[in-house]
């Protein structure tokens, strides 16, 4: 007679809340829940969970089904090569956009040296909780939950982690509990290291965004990082310019601090759409660190069009 709690006790302990276990005489049934797993993940998941239930006493036999109407999660990068050019101001921004074009998204952050996000999506402060060992994203004003390495360790500590440690603790943020969501935009650290490739590497994003200013050195390190992903095999769906174009708030006129047009003719350089460009502006300086992206507001021309680009790429894939 096999002890159902005992294979449900050898499943759980290799696939956690993932598994329910039926047991009909010497056969044992296992449903695996497979939601969110990179198919290599989930593939050697099914192995240890056969083996674990094999490996009881009793058992003969073992039929693992992977559920099959699991969600077709697509992560979506935001990266950087360089600090400091608004990367986490247009992940934010994105992912609300793309939550107002249709799509069911999360936002992941990513940015261990310095996460941004529960400040920029007015979730400050607030820890999330875990259930059955999965991390609960937190919600926000915007329609679009989230989770951010700020949230696992003590606010205004400095994250050194290195590649693999970072990797190892984005896992819990991607593998959290992101219920309906279809999408998840993931707020990347900025550089082109060790640390970043191995994230890449390890999660593997339907397709990377690029953001950069339209100076030279910007546009050289936004190279830097249309090759990490080359290297690791993620398509780029392409570069958005930020701090293009400054308007004056006093008297209009447009002047270009960083330059014009350097992003657009990088990307049609690099054989990389160019998805659209965002203003520097002290409105989106002012909204962004009061908490009230300016994706949200009704009147945002800005990055709907952007959105709806990576909308259109996603669906075409
Ligand atoms: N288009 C813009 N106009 C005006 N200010 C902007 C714009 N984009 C970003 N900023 C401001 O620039 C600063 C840096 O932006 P942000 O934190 O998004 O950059 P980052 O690339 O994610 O930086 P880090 O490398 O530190 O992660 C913030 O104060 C932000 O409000």
């Amino acid at each position: 007679m096999v002890d159902v709690d005992r294979v449900k006790a050898a499943v759980a302990a290799v696939a956690g809340g993932r598994v329910s276990v039926r047991v009909d005489g010497a056969r044992a049934g296992v449903v695996l829940d497979a939601t969110g797993l990179a198919p290599e993940e989930r593939d050697a998941l099914e192995v240890r969970v056969r083996a674990a239930a094999a490996a009881v006493p009793g058992v003969a036999e073992v039929r693992v089904a992977v559920t099959a109407e699991r969600t077709q999660r697509k992560l979506v990068a935001v990266a950087s090569g360089k600090g400091g050019v608004g990367k986490s101001t247009i992940a934010a921004n994105l992912a609300i956009a793309l939550a107002r074009n249709g799509r069911r998204v999360g936002l992941v952050d990513a940015d261990i040296y310095g996460p941004s996000q529960p400040r920029l999506m007015r979730a400050e402060g607030v820890r999330p909780e875990a259930r059955d060992k999965q991390l609960l994203p937190v919600s926000t004003p915007y329609g679009v939950p989230m989770l951010s390495m700020g949230q696992l360790v003590e606010p205004g500590r400095a994250l050194a982690w290195r590649g693999p440690m970072a990797a190892g603790a984005l896992g819990q943020l991607v593998d959290a509990d992101w219920g309906a969501a279809d999408t998840l935009v993931l707020d990347l650290p900025p550089g082109t290291g060790d640390v970043q490739l191995t994230m890449v590497q390890k999660h593997k994003p339907a397709g990377a965004v690029i953001v950069s200013t339209p100076q030279d050195l910007a546009l050289i390190d936004a190279a830097r990082a249309i090759d990490l992903f080359n290297t690791a095999g993620v398509p780029v769906i392409g570069i958005v310019e930020n701090m293009a174009g400054y308007a004056c708030p006093h008297c209009g006129e447009v002047s270009d601090p960083f330059g014009r047009g350097g992003a657009e003719a990088e990307a049609a350089r690099l054989g990389v759409p160019f998805l659209g460009r965002v203003p520097l502006s002290i409105g989106i300086r002012e909204a962004s660190d009061a908490g009230e992206p300016p994706a949200a507001g009704a009147d945002d021309r800005v990055f709907a069009p952007i959105a709806e680009r990576i909308r259109a790429w996603l669906a075409s894939r």
